[in-house]
């Protein structure tokens, strides 16, 4: 099966677009002040609704409190809530029982024990997206995982791999990881926040060509 490609941190109508042309599957939007990345609820909203409906958009928000997020996603209409911070299982489910959305949880991975920790979040997720460990931010670092941790793991719930991938790295990570869907930042910047059209378009064939 295709591998699903998510373009995250798009704050400009253009980059929107062009994730769109290149072939992009999920397209995710940064609300959280301390990221390079940040779009306010209002930018979400209009980047949102660029994008056509088969393309799914992602709302990546960091520790928020219940009541903005909901507000935040009524504002933004994401198919997908993509929680980055230290939130809980229980604020999970509450999301999920109280927004129309997918609810994705992003935990970083250090070693093999990482992987028992992120049991337990599952039931009360559609998707864990492995990433690296946090760095000066909870993700968008540009810092790879251990791809062997996940090598012939039988993960028990749909997943994705984020980290640190690039247009040069991310046809050795599939063919040692297997992802349903790979997912990357800042390997697709020419400078923190500033999405390069040509290495999104490179690394969306990288990914059709692993
Ligand atoms: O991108 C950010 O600035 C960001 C800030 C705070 C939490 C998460 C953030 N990004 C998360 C993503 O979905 C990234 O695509 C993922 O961490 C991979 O990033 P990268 O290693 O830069 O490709």
């Amino acid at each position: 099966m295709q591998t699903g490609i998510k373009i995250c941190g798009l704050s400009t109508p253009e980059t929107v677009d062009a994730a769109v042309a290149a072939g992009a599957t999920h397209v995710g939007f940064v609300h959280f002040e301390k990221s390079p990345r940040h779009v306010s609820v209002e930018q979400a909203a209009a980047l949102r609704a660029r994008v056509p409906r088969e393309v799914k958009s992602v709302l990546l928000t960091v520790n928020m409190d219940a009541v903005s997020h909901i507000r935040a996603l009524d504002a933004v209409k994401p198919d997908i809530a993509q929680a980055h911070g230290n939130e809980r299982a229980e604020y999970l489910g509450l999301l999920r029982k109280n927004a129309p959305v997918e609810v994705w949880k992003a935990c970083g991975i250090k070693n093999a024990q990482s992987l028992e920790d992120v049991k337990r979040y599952h039931g009360a997720l559609d998707l864990i997206l492995y990433d690296a460990a946090p760095g000066v931010l909870p993700g968008g670092n540009g810092l790879a995982l251990d791809w062997d941790l996940l090598a012939g793991y039988q993960h028990p719930v749909p997943w994705g791999l984020a980290g640190g991938l690039t247009p040069d790295n991310v046809g050795d990570a599939i063919r040692t990881t297997r992802p349903p869907l790979v997912d990357v930042s800042s390997g697709v910047e020419s400078a923190p926040g500033v999405k390069d059209v040509d290495l999104i378009r490179a690394f969306c064939e990288a990914v059709r060509a692993a």
